[in-house]
């Protein structure tokens, strides 16, 4: 076992769960530390097997941000359900808070490019869906995710009636009306213009600075994976691995202006040459020459 193994087992200790097994609203905060062992996922069979992700290794400590960036096909996605409990491994596992992965759970929120609200609900009852699911609706939180993502006086309004930004909006509402330790996002943002994806992130930073809430936030953009994150960590073409992770040493709070920066420059330069190769590797393997 590794040593960070050692140290995730011990803030699961401090893990307390209701009686239904579901983590309890007040006792949630604070854990979200997250371990990938030698995790390893091939889907399909005989001549259709695809290795998708290979012994991948990492570990992500609670409260911190982290963003993926990898060429595409490289198993990024697959990583992240591996952690949601959307897929099992084929080998190797996933630890959360020292413990395995087995299946969903609403300490382990996710937000896709695409959102997932219930057309048919007003933004409102899609935010409270989650608690009162559990019976642990919390009004005052309610009240206050509508302000802090701008959404007041759309609760009654239906997702189609929103923009784009104000859709993913009222996910990350719905996502942190659960209070999850971990934020999981695929892309969240790739689906929206500059000015609206600038705005998103700023508020995503403005999220995360007030809670204590580990992410891991998948980009296929550099600047992207930069501006948000403490480290990121570049992955090799497919089969996925690690190949390189990169500490941002930039001062938080951050904003956009950051982009400016030489430091800013030359994190992102290094991002860039790191991830050329495994680009050009993917896009061979795409057009069936590797
Ligand atoms: N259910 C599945 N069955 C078979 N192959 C799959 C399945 N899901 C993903 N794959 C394949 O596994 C590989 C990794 O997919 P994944 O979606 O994890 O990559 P990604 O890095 O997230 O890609 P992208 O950046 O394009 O979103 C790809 O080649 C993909 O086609």
């Amino acid at each position: 076992m590794s040593e960070h193994n050692t140290d995730a087992r011990t803030d699961a200790d401090d893990r307390s769960t209701t009686g239904d097994g579901l983590r309890s609203w007040t006792e949630s905060s604070g854990s979200g530390t997250v371990n990938i062992q030698d995790l390893t996922k091939v889907y399909g069979e005989g001549d259709d097997e695809l290795v998708a992700v290979d012994g991948m290794d990492l570990h992500i400590e609670a409260e911190e941000f982290v963003t993926v960036l990898g060429p595409s096909g490289c198993g990024k996605s697959t990583v992240m359900e591996c952690i949601a409990g959307y897929l099992e491994p084929t080998e190797g596992e996933v630890l959360v808070n020292g413990e395995p992965v087995e299946g969903p759970d609403p300490s382990r929120g996710v937000v896709f490019q695409e959102n997932r609200l219930f057309p048919w609900k007003t933004i409102n009852q899609n935010v409270r869906f989650g608690p009162q699911m559990r019976n642990a609706v919390d009004e005052d939180r309610i009240h206050s995710l509508f302000g802090q993502m701008g959404l007041e006086g759309f609760e009654d309004a239906y997702p189609h009636e929103l923009s784009g930004g104000m859709q993913q909006r009222a996910e990350l509402a719905r996502l942190l009306a659960n209070d999850p330790d971990i934020m999981l996002m695929d892309e969240p943002f790739s689906g929206l213009d500059a000015m609206t994806k600038e705005l998103m992130q700023e508020n995503l930073l403005d999220v995360w600075e007030d809670d204590d809430r580990t992410v891991l936030f998948i980009t296929h953009d550099v600047e992207e994976a930069i501006l948000l994150a403490d480290r990121v960590v570049v992955m090799t073409a497919r089969p996925g691995q690690v190949k390189d992770v990169i500490d941002v040493d930039l001062d938080r709070p951050r904003d956009t202006d950051v982009v400016t920066t030489d430091r800013f420059n030359e994190l992102q330069r290094r991002a860039s040459e790191s991830i050329h190769d495994e680009a050009e590797r993917a896009m061979k393997q795409a057009e069936g020459r590797t």
